[in-house]
């Protein structure tokens, strides 16, 4: 009799906040060709020759105004699911991150050595992009493959379009929106445009209107459709208008051109269009880490507050709220119940 587990993955986070163990994890990070997807020779000399040189002290710094005494918020986050979400189901859950530790080989030993046989993956991102959920997917069969070749894996799909997901979102944001604001930003993780084109299967994706369209082929690979998407589902439940809500995309890296617009110039030209007071959320991430608690929270403010912003509402990520681990149960619950039918 098969024995089943969940695997819940997240991305990683350095070690410590030491530059050395910043730069470790900023070497694996960045040398996956899912995330800099040069040939191996360019993407060495640009990462190993010029980004690693600075980064890792920089973000070090920036690392250590978010560590907290557990640890990197996304590691403590990621535990803080895994404990509510065992509670609630009778199959073991561990848990792995892309880059560092624990790592995904590490999370499929542990449900080996509890004799899992078949997992169920969640990667925990809602919307696909090539640096996450497929790099997830790539480097655990990877690791399925060479070292436990008997064990059968389903892969959770990206989930950003779920009515269960959406209404989930949308009750957070509603709880935690300040009582006035002028504008609420929804602000997504970027990635270069180069991806979107590269993982389009259709390849008529032209980055323009199409995105904003509501069924296309190229939509399930369309990280920047289900950004929009997961916003206009969202603001359709909270009943806002549309004049009231903006896009933006954080995190850019490099000089290659990312999907736009980008979320600082957006903070930084706002307050001039008469947005004073603004509350902003962060759904790609559903744990609030670097990303969120700097950038946006510390950096994002400044930029907005210098240009004569005068309220920022950071609504926090949905973590490990209740209702948020309802729905990974109900999505891992489905994909247990797919077992029984191959
Ligand atoms: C949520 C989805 C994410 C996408 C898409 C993504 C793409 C992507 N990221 C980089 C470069 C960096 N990202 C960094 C941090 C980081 N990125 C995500 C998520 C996505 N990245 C998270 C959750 C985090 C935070 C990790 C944490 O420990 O809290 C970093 C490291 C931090 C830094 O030095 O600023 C880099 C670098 C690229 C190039 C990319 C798409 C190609
Ligand atoms: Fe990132
Ligand atoms: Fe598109």
């Amino acid at each position: 009799m098969a024995k089943k587990g969940i695997l819940l993955i997240n991305l990683g986070s350095p070690r410590s906040t030491a530059v050395e163990d910043v730069k470790e994890y900023l070497d694996e990070f960045l040398m996956d060709e899912k995330v800099i997807d040069y040939r191996w020779i360019f993407r060495a000399l640009l990462v190993r020759g010029i980004i690693l040189n600075t980064r890792p002290a920089k973000s070090a710094e920036a690392y250590k105004t978010v560590w907290t005494d557990e640890g990197s918020p996304l590691i403590v986050i990621t535990k803080k699911i895994r404990q509510k979400l065992q509670k609630l189901v009778d199959v073991p859950v561990e848990i792995g991150m892309r880059y560092a530790e624990p790592s995904i080989e590490t999370g499929i030993r542990n449900l080996a050595e509890k004799g899992v046989t078949e997992i169920v993956l969640l990667p925990l991102y809602p919307q696909y992009a090539m640096s996450t959920t497929e790099t997830v997917i790539e480097k655990a069969e990877e690791i399925r493959k060479k070292k436990f070749p008997h064990i059968k894996i389903n892969y959770i799909q990206p989930f950003y379009h779920r009515d269960l997901y959406i209404n989930c979102l949308a009750e957070s944001i509603r709880e935690k929106l300040p009582e006035n604001f002028d504008a609420l930003l929804f602000s997504y993780h970027g990635v270069p445009e180069r991806h979107i084109y590269k993982t389009d299967p259709t390849k008529t994706c032209n980055m323009n209107d199409c995105c904003y369209k509501d069924t296309l082929p190229s939509h399930s690979f369309c990280y920047r459709h289900q950004c929009f998407n997961t916003t206009e589902q969202v603001i359709k439940k909270l009943g806002l208008p549309k004049d009231k809500v903006i896009v933006s995309f954080q995190s850019r890296l490099g000089k290659d051109k990312w999907i736009e617009p980008y979320t600082d110039y957006t903070l930084k030209t706002i307050p001039g269009k008469g947005i004073k007071n603004l509350a902003i959320v962060c759904p790609a991430f559903v744990s609030d880490c670097l990303e969120t608690l700097e950038e946006i929270s510390v950096e994002g403010k400044e930029l907005f507050l210098e240009a004569g912003g005068e309220n920022f509402n950071y609504i926090p990520c949905l973590n490990d709220e209740d209702r948020w681990i309802e729905v990974i149960r109900t999505l891992c619950e489905e994909q247990l119940n797919q077992f029984y039918l191959v």
